[in-house]
């Protein structure tokens, strides 16, 4: 069949390039953890054919069915098998964020997530930026968990139908329930330290939250095993104050962690009797973990751990099934359910035809191959001159680069393109009559690299601030630094660049781990992508005006706007800004401004 007029046929490729199958069956214990971590709404998977993409093709129905697989095989060797997720269910793909209006982001998506058979389930920060959204999850999401949708330090303040304002967990504090094996687990969801939250959501500090008469009653009776599902890096986070209020109590049982947040692969061991996995981000990674649950408890436990590539190579590699017996009828339903959101989401529709790759750390910025680049310098002024009575006045502009989430691909540019790329609903408001010169001065202090003045949150300078706002890409990006070093560190060492080459020849590209657990964790062996450093706040080309004296709107993000108006208020005495001298710049949101753009300029 042909494809609708001002649509593409399909958003997957229509026969994803081969991936290399993993080499080495998985390691099972007596308990055995399937965990996902920051999905972002990637339901359909990875759809795009240029390498690391078709390594995470697989869909939600293709891991449904693998779970069902992996199951039986859980049944065949009598052993246990939990499913799990660590957060951040929004703000990634068409899927959870092409709603029409007066829809609620990743109300539909998560209809798909609620067939697969979780165990647990922690919250995430990016259920936390709106309140509608937590007001959705706490009513519409939890309940289909039935009390396994954790949420131990995260409430939501609710007014109920006879009018009184309450105070409540956006889903449950913690779980208790028996395993197949009739193992008995207690779970706990534990979110970092999260502040950029909305109004009547709190997250309540870590060390706060082990003193609370419920979380010592929870953790009282010896359970088999302790499960910390949680929004929370597995390293440099809070993970040991809930580990060591466990510990105090508990010296001995088994404590399986399930962290997230930083979108890393990530492992590591707080004591011989515990292990703590993180499984990446956007259904590109499947964590595994398993635990040889000895009863001798002076010795330690045999855990393994395994960072899967989300792609059918993989799972019908691990669950020994062909391509004609691996879809099950559920997994088959959730892909349709996901196609039909598709076109009920028009996310096929064709904007444009992007003439290269937009990279987010994979070109330098700033430059022509940078989505940065491409958004702050080109699209933002040709998008925001649509129904502008400003559009003649000289502007500056700065954003967060943190809003350009994913990387463009030369090709047809859909609805679903656009938002993957730029998910958020932020505005871009805007200071009448400032000085060029004066607008200037805030990037390099918002960046850090001016010396900021007194009271200024330096974005960048203020690593714990911008940590707790939620900013985790320049983790992400530091770890893939580190691979990328690594990789040229090791060419170095060998003896020539060709004989690398060539032991490298048959290698994709990917994720190249290196943890703190034992042994190698990645199912596939990858050679990593070169990646670039990035600015946290970027900025438009400066307008050309008489002089850097010259009075000009000063755009910015809505996200933004304290530091903004900080950082003006620190680098001139002339006059004080206020929120009462920002205004609309735009009725278009970040989230339109590329498909605008690629209409106007890629047709
Ligand atoms: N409205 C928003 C919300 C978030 N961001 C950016 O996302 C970062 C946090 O996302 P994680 O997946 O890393 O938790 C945040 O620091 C912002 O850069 C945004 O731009 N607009």
């Amino acid at each position: 069949c042909g494809d609708a007029p001002g649509h593409v046929h399909s958003l997957r490729a229509r026969q994803p390039p081969p991936t290399i199958p993993p080499s080495r069956p998985l390691e099972w214990g007596d308990i055995n953890i399937i965990q996902t971590t920051d999905t972002h709404g990637w339901l359909l998977g990875h759809q795009k054919t240029s390498f690391p993409e078709p390594n995470y093709s697989a869909d939600l129905g293709d891991f449904a069915s693998f779970v069902t697989h992996m199951k039986e095989i859980a049944l065949e060797k009598d052993v246990d098998i939990l499913l799990v997720d660590s957060g951040d269910l929004h703000d990634g793909t068409g899927l959870s964020d092409g709603f029409p209006p007066g829809g609620v982001d990743g109300r539909e998506s998560n209809e798909f997530l609620k067939q697969l058979p979780y165990d647990v389930m922690a919250i995430g920060n990016h259920e936390l930026y709106i309140y509608n959204i937590t007001r959705d999850m706490h009513e519409n999401f939890a309940p289909a968990l039935k009390g396994r949708y954790l949420s131990s330090n995260v409430n939501i303040t609710i007014t109920d139908e006879g009018n009184n304002t309450r105070d409540v967990p956006v889903g449950s504090r913690f779980a208790k329930f028996k395993t197949r094996k009739g193992r008995s687990v207690t779970a706990l969801g534990v979110m970092f330290e999260f502040t950029g939250n909305d109004h009547d959501t709190t997250v309540q500090k870590v060390a706060d939250m082990v003193e609370e008469p419920w979380f010592l009653e929870a953790i009282r009776d010896e359970p088999d095993i302790f499960l910390l599902a949680g929004h929370m890096p597995v390293a440099r986070d809070k993970w040991p104050v809930v580990f060591d209020a466990i510990r105090a109590v508990h010296p001995t049982t088994p404590i399986l962690i399930a962290g997230g947040h930083s979108h890393i692969r990530d492992c590591l061991q707080l004591d011989g009797r515990s292990i703590s996995l993180q499984s990446g981000r956007y259904m590109e990674t499947i964590g595994w973990m398993s635990a040889k649950l000895n009863v001798d408890k002076t010795k330690n436990i045999t855990f393994s751990r395994r960072y899967l590539d989300a792609n059918r190579v993989t799972y019908e590699f691990h669950t020994k099934k062909k391509n004609a017996t691996f879809d099950t009828p559920r997994g088959l339903a959730i892909r349709q359910g996901l196609e039909d959101l598709v076109k009920k989401f028009n996310l096929d529709f064709l904007y444009g035809t992007a003439p290269q790759d937009y990279k987010v750390s994979g070109a330098p910025y700033p430059s022509n191959g940078s989505i940065l680049s491409l958004f702050a310098e080109q699209a933002v002024p040709v998008a925001l001159a649509i129904n502008n009575t400003r559009a003649d006045i000289p502007s500056y502009l700065i954003i967060q680069g943190g809003s350009l989430r994913y990387d463009i691909f030369a090709g047809p540019f859909t609805k679903n393109d656009q938002l993957t790329a730029s998910p958020f609903t932020n505005a871009f408001v805007f200071i009448a009559g400032v000085p060029l010169r004066v607008a200037m001065e805030v990037l390099p202090i918002l960046n850090g690299d001016a010396p900021a003045p007194a009271g200024v949150n330096k974005r960048r300078a203020n690593d714990d601030d911008l940590y707790a706002r939620g900013e985790v890409e320049s983790m992400y990006r530091a770890w893939l630094e580190d691979m990328y070093r690594n990789h040229l560190e090791e060419m170095l060492r060998a003896r020539s660049v060709a004989e690398d080459q060539n032991q490298n020849q048959n290698l994709t590209l990917g994720y190249v781990t290196q943890d703190a657990c034992p042994g190698i964790g990645d199912d596939i062996p990858h050679t990593p992508l070169q990646v670039f450093p990035l600015p946290d706040v970027i900025s438009s080309q400066p307008p050309k005006v008489a002089t850097n004296d010259s009075l000009i709107d000063f755009v910015f993000s809505d996200f933004i706007q304290p530091d903004v108006l900080d950082a003006l208020n620190a680098v001139q005495k002339d006059r004080v800004f206020t929120n009462g001298d920002v205004e609309s710049y735009s009725p278009f949101l970040f989230k339109d401004v590329l498909g605008l753009f690629a209409q106007e300029v890629w047709n």
